[in-house]
């Protein structure tokens, strides 16, 4: 039985007029299916609206057989016991529930019209500091939270930064999330290799046998397949990088080379890379994890001077995206 599947209730009434509400488990034939608004390796994730309430979503869905036959079962657990967790923040893709027809899985979620991050920076070449500073502060608090509820993304990267209406982040594609013990999943989201204790290192289980997307992958899982929480910062670091420069810091013609350019921490600023953010990205690309910045000093870290973190950050309105010039 799926968790979360029962989701819609119809108020109905018992045979003395009291009102009872009936679990009514959604199908494939609630929803009218629409375009198709990206295509994962195992999935394909389509706009949909629900007949009855004509609501919007996104409908991530997978090919049973498939993922059988090319043994994804766990990531597709995986994904779902991640998003189950992250229900309550506005940075993150959340999943309504999950329903199943003879041929495929339905993961019924937030749409994010405004699309994927990388699409934006495309089309502006760089953004300016004002939009990194925003954007990279969303996208940190987002990570925060993932921690702080036990969960690593390991494939951070502009493609799975999807936009809101609001021009707000929402991070998706925890296919290939780590989802650490719940012992260590209390923390404050800073604990773990990058928070400089070692004790809390020993903590963290150890993720085996995923690389993520090569220009994003930190040398930690490069030299001995260890992802952790810092990890994630560091993709954090080449995002931030991206956004200003147009381009990732550590990009070759294969991913052979990229790897390599990574381990020896191989990459250059451009000449009016902006100091202050200089700062901060050399403090997050740094090769060995424990010594990555925290989340909490990179949030008092002056490139994000004047950003008001919690609640605050998401009722805002997203500046307009300007480029760096
Ligand atoms: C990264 C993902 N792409 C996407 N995944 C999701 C989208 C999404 C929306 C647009 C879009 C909207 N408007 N224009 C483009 C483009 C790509 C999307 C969405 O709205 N809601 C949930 C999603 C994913 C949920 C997943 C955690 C289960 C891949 C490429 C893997 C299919």
């Amino acid at each position: 039985k799926e968790r979360g599947a029962a989701v819609a209730t119809r108020q109905e009434v018992d045979q003395n007029g009291r009102p009872v509400s009936k679990i009514v488990k959604k199908g494939v034939n609630d929803f009218h299916f629409g375009r198709t608004l990206g295509e994962g390796s195992y999935s394909t994730v389509l706009a949909a609206t629900d007949r009855q309430i004509h609501r919007e979503y996104a409908v991530k869905v997978l090919d049973k057989r498939h993922i059988i036959k090319e043994k994804k079962v766990k990531y597709v657990n995986i994904e779902k016991d991640a998003l189950n967790r992250l229900t309550e923040h506005p940075g993150i893709v959340r999943l309504y529930y999950t329903f199943q027809d003879e041929r495929s899985l339905y993961f019924v979620l937030d749409l994010a019209n405004g699309g994927e991050l990388l699409g934006h920076l495309k089309k502006m070449g760089t953004f300016d500091e004002e939009c990194t500073r925003f954007y990279g502060a969303q996208m940190l608090d987002s990570i925060a939270y993932m921690h702080s509820k036990g969960i690593i993304h390991r494939d951070l990267k502009p493609e799975n930064v999807l936009l809101d209406e609001q021009m707000h982040t929402k991070i998706t594609d925890f296919g290939t999330a780590k989802i650490l013990d719940i012992r260590s999943a209390g923390g404050t989201g800073t604990d773990g290799p990058g928070s400089g204790d070692p004790m809390d290192g020993a903590e963290q289980e150890r993720a085996v046998s995923f690389v993520g997307t090569a220009e994003y992958v930190s040398p930690e899982l490069l030299t001995d397949k260890n992802a952790c929480k810092a990890s994630d910062l560091w993709a954090f670091g080449c995002i931030l990088y991206q956004l200003l420069a147009g381009r990732p810091p550590f990009k070759a013609s294969n991913e052979y080379q990229t790897f390599q350019k990574i381990v020896a921490l191989d990459y250059r600023f451009p000449d009016n890379f902006p100091a202050v953010a200089k700062d901060l990205i050399e403090r997050l690309l740094v090769l060995d994890p424990s010594k990555r910045l925290p989340i909490e000093h990179i949030k008092a870290h002056s490139f994000f001077e004047g950003i008001q973190w919690g609640k605050g950050l998401w009722k805002q309105k997203a500046p307009r995206l300007r480029s760096y010039v």
